[in-house]
């Protein structure tokens, strides 16, 4: 789904009025009718009170045109005006005299007024801001928004959370609208996915306002939102008389004396995504250890009992994972650079292989073009420098991708594939998968779906997608404490299985 921004979100807009040949207000009326909708199923035969927040742009319009449905379909509401200028939408002007019509007349509140009361299990509709915002809400706005996060109610968002830039990093976070629920409108913000910002947008829904179809077709974007629907595309289905030279050879390299595991992760995860074949290089002190719990890999070892130090591969892998467990110490970096000198395929760089580029950084230059590296923040800061909000970091991590044509994973809560210049934010996984080992297994899937003749970026992205699904079947099963690594390989089947059923369980 494509992430559009500020400026090809009011071009969609305005291009939908003229195909569709509509006044601006039916946009609006779209827009309210889809929260009402949705709240409506929300709250079933619960009928909370519930304050409405209106700015005086588009935003506040949509807020006005809803407390309408809300109010002529039995709810209590509240409606105050945030009547911060007197340059008032037209959309906005029309729907107060229509909400006025309807014998309500809006609370307006102003830099001296007493600032609402909102008892507790009241709903609040934020619709003071949207994607107008041009400056921190300051003064006795910033007040209001603050008297609605420390409430407790749960509060709505219309669209945006009131004081969240769409393109830039908050200069004040104090001055944001803290939402439980976002109601977006037809395209998905990159903020609401970014570590700094997305707290503000709580739980997001993107509802769909009918906007030009061959304008989002046809509109280039730089970042997108994997969901079912995109992975889905991204699948190559199996052929009937396919053999296992058709899905490639993965050569993982890794571990190192107590940090064999991280291997025996990483190549189950290579299999069961799908490679045709695995071999696993370790030092000596991993073969027993691989043999015995990985039966289908087939294990080299380094002349060397307890790290990999430079030896000799004598296959050509279709693809290869090399850091994972691996130690950063001199002979382990030197094989490193051997394994770049020498290599024919793409190579998956992480953990350890990660640090020993960050403090050997000429070996960059060595990367095989479509290599990916998946680091975690700390490492990703090692690698690129310290950065001052989550802006500067993904140009700096989108230079360093361009610079050394490689696909770098930032793993999170939604991990973002950088390549090419584009951003691709994953929406699967949960917090029961920050557990040890669960890197190593993102790193065998993806290098397996190399192997297997995906393109790198691709890769990348339906791999980081895979593995998030494969850890929400686990965490769905026994809840997100008791995930362990080896669950989301065991459960990497599911995770492909949902990619077409009808109805997938989560
Ligand atoms: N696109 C679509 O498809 C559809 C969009 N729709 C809706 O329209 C919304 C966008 O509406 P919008 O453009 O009117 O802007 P909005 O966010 O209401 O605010 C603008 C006002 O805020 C002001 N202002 C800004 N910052 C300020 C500050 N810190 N402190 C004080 N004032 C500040 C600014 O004033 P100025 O800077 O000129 O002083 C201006 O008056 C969008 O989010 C969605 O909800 C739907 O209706 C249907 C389809
Ligand atoms: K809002």
């Amino acid at each position: 789904m494509k992430i559009f921004n500020k400026e090809n979100i009011y071009k969609a807009d305005k291009i939908t009025i003229k195909n569709q040949n509509i006044e601006s207000e039916v946009l609006m009326e779209r827009a309210a009718i889809q929260i009402f909708g949705w709240l409506k199923t929300q709250l079933q035969e619960n009928f909370p009170t519930i304050h409405l927040f209106c700015g005086i742009g588009n935003n506040g319009g949509d807020g006005l045109a809803l407390a309408r449905l809300l109010l002529n379909d039995g709810y209590e509401v509240e409606v105050y005006v945030v009547n911060f200028s007197d340059k008032r939408s037209d959309d906005f002007l029309l729907n107060l005299a229509r909400l006025k019509e309807n014998k309500l007349w809006p609370e307006f509140i102003g830099e001296n007024s007493d600032l609402p009361q909102l008892p507790e299990g009241d709903i609040v509709i934020d619709a003071i801001f949207g994607i107008g915002l041009n400056r921190s809400a300051a003064g006795w706005i910033k007040e209001l928004i603050q008297h609605i996060n420390t409430s407790k109610t749960y509060v709505i968002a219309v669209d945006v959370p009131s004081g969240l830039y769409l393109d830039k990093a908050p200069d004040d976070k104090e001055a944001i609208v803290k939402a439980n629920t976002t109601i977006t409108f037809q395209f998905p913000k990159l903020v609401f996915f970014l570590p700094e910002t997305a707290e503000f947008a709580g739980n997001v829904e993107i509802v769909d306002l009918g906007l030009d179809r061959e304008f989002i077709n046809t509109t280039t974007s730089e970042a997108f939102l994997i969901s079912r629907n995109d992975a889905q595309r991204l699948y190559k289905p199996r052929a009937k008389f396919a053999h296992k030279g058709d899905f490639g050879h993965c050569l993982i390299v890794g571990g190192s004396y107590g940090k064999i595991g991280s291997v025996v992760l990483a190549t189950k995860a290579a299999l069961r995504a799908g490679a045709g074949k695995v071999t696993s290089l370790v030092p000596e002190c991993g073969y027993d250890i691989l043999q015995s719990t990985v039966p289908e890999a087939m294990v080299i070892t380094a002349f060397n009992d307890n790290f990999l130090i430079p030896t000799e591969i004598n296959f050509k892998p279709q693809s290869s994972v090399f850091g994972i467990g691996a130690g950063k110490g001199k002979k382990t970096a030197k094989f490193l650079e051997q394994l770049l000198t020498d290599a024919h395929s793409p190579l998956l760089i992480d953990a350890d292989g990660i640090n020993i580029l960050a403090e050997h950084t000429d070996l960059l230059e060595l990367l095989p073009e479509k290599s990916i590296l998946t680091p975690h923040p700390g490492e990703l800061k090692r690698l690129l420098g310290d950065w001052k909000d989550d802006f500067e970091k993904l140009n700096k991590a989108k230079d360093f991708s361009k610079k050394y044509k490689v696909v770098l994973v930032i793993k999170g809560a939604f991990s973002i594939t950088i390549a090419d210049d584009n951003l691709y934010i994953n929406t699967t996984g949960n917090p029961g998968m920050a557990t040890a080992g669960s890197g190593d297994v993102l790193s065998g899937i993806i290098s397996s779906l190399v192997a297997q003749g995906y393109d790198a970026t691709i890769a990348a992205v339906f791999g980081v997608y895979l593995h998030g699904k494969a850890g929400d079947y686990a965490a769905q099963e026994n809840g997100f404490e008791f995930v362990i690594a080896e669950d989301i390989v065991n459960n990497l089947g599911n995770a492909y299985k949902s990619l077409f059923q009808q109805h997938p369980e989560n």
